[in-house]
């Protein structure tokens, strides 16, 4: 059974995302000053949210340990780092650019793990290369995993459907090449399922309105043809869904 946290109010969720956060990192470094937390982060909307949560929380940002944090992109789009698409570029710009200078000084950041760039447009051949150099660069296991659900239940870039199916069915390898990507750019990377499954943590961010009628699918229909459906059923009880009330329309309030 997943957890589910809803809120009514942006800012309220957006505090208790960085909270949830916060707690989870708070338990993986256990007030230890050599261990780190191992975090994997998703693109598009999360971006923003993890701004807000972590950086410009006035409550959750004198205690976040950024030097600790090893962050991990659970997929990436093969593009170079400054076109808009790149998932890492959009993080830098929204979420580390403005952690470094924050408060007029140079704040000491995390570690942050990309892609190799300089193979990006190298055909077949590098791609795989990347996802494997990637997957090479991954800890044993997440302290804890942020994925996003699009509007078709993709997580990651594991897409739903028949013609996707190699990447939902990869047991073996942590990270591969999604070479179909319905959504562009066609080319990326993704984590696996077996990589999700084994994290300590796993927490789903959904807002907004053109969420409504993919939340019923996943959180009421459970259809397992979903991506999003499949982490649930596979590690229910280590799941936690934030939602807002526009993503949350069509679910029970007693749900
Ligand atoms: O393409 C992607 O989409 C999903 C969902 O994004 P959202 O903007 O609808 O939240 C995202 O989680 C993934 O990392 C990204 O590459």
């Amino acid at each position: 059974m997943v957890k589910l946290q809803r809120f009514a109010e942006s800012n309220a969720l957006v505090h208790e995302f960085g909270k949830y956060i916060l707690e989870k990192q708070d338990s993986a470094l256990a007030g230890n000053s050599h261990a780190v937390f191992n975090i994997a982060i998703s693109g598009g909307s999360m971006n923003k949210v993890l701004y807000e949560g972590l950086v410009n929380d006035k409550d959750t940002f004198p205690h976040i340990k950024w030097p600790q944090w090893r962050i991990f992109f659970c997929d990436e789009r093969l593009v170079p780092f400054e076109d808009p698409l790149s998932n890492y570029g959009q993080f830098k710009k929204t979420v580390l650019d403005p952690l470094v200078h924050k408060g007029d000084q140079l704040n000491l950041g995390p570690t942050v793990y990309t892609i190799n760039q300089s193979l990006i447009g190298g055909g077949e051949t590098a791609n795989k290369k990347i996802a494997e150099e990637y997957a090479s660069l991954l800890p044993a296991s997440f302290d804890l995993v942020l994925l996003g659900c699009g509007d078709d239940g993709h997580t990651c870039s594991l897409f739903p459907g028949e013609e996707f199916n190699y990447l939902v069915e990869e047991m073996t390898r942590k990270v591969v090449w999604c070479y179909n990507s319905p959504k562009p750019p066609s080319n990326r990377i993704t984590i696996t399922l077996p990589v999700i499954a084994d994290a300590k943590n796993v927490c789903f961010l959904a807002r907004g309105s053109s969420k409504k009628d993919i939340m019923h699918d996943v959180l009421i229909i459970k259809n397992s043809e979903l991506p999003s459906v499949l982490v649930n059923e596979m590690i229910g009880t280590r799941v936690t869904w934030f939602l807002d009330d526009a993503a949350g329309a069509l679910i029970p309030q007693d749900c």
